[in-house]
């Protein structure tokens, strides 16, 4: 599968990490920066993901920050974007059996790279249940320009 990922600067060295593990999982990441540490502003990466995925150019995205929130918040404001912000193996299995979570927001500060592989990799083998949970999504998508 493509995959367009994107980081700010302090989600910078587990892109990079995320894009080997990608590769590893016959993957292709589609990098959209940022491309070193120094200091950038996150809804500019993340916006480039989040249109991809919006589109329907690509299913699946990737974005990480520091803390994964800022990514997160700004991916939502897409209509079509479900950003779930994941921390644990538990969340990224829900994220995609329940929600149908379509892109992955990760924290690039505090978690191990074991820990990042593992949720990255459970991530991207779950699928959506579907069923009462595609009712529910429905609910999330007719809220959409609520003000
Ligand atoms: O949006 C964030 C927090 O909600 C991200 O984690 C950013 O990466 C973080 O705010 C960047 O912080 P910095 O002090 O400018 O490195």
């Amino acid at each position: 599968m493509i995959i367009p990922i994107a980081s700010d600067h302090a989600g910078f060295e587990a892109k990079e990490k995320v894009k080997t593990w990608l590769e590893e999982m016959d993957h292709m990441p589609v990098d959209f920066g940022t491309h070193s540490d120094e200091s950038v502003d996150y809804p500019e990466f993340a916006v480039q993901v989040a249109e991809k995925v919006n589109e329907g150019e690509h299913d699946k995205g990737i974005l990480i920050c520091g803390s994964g929130q800022g990514m997160c918040m700004t991916a939502n404001k897409y209509k079509n974007v479900r950003a779930a912000l994941v921390y644990d193996d538990n969340s990224a299995k829900m994220t995609r059996q329940h929600n149908n979570a379509n892109i992955l927001c990760l924290p690039g500060r505090g978690l191990s790279e074991e820990k990042l592989k593992k949720i990255v990799k459970i991530w991207l083998n779950t699928d959506f249940d579907g069923g009462r949970h595609e009712r529910r999504v429905n609910k999330i998508h007719d809220l959409t320009n609520k003000e």
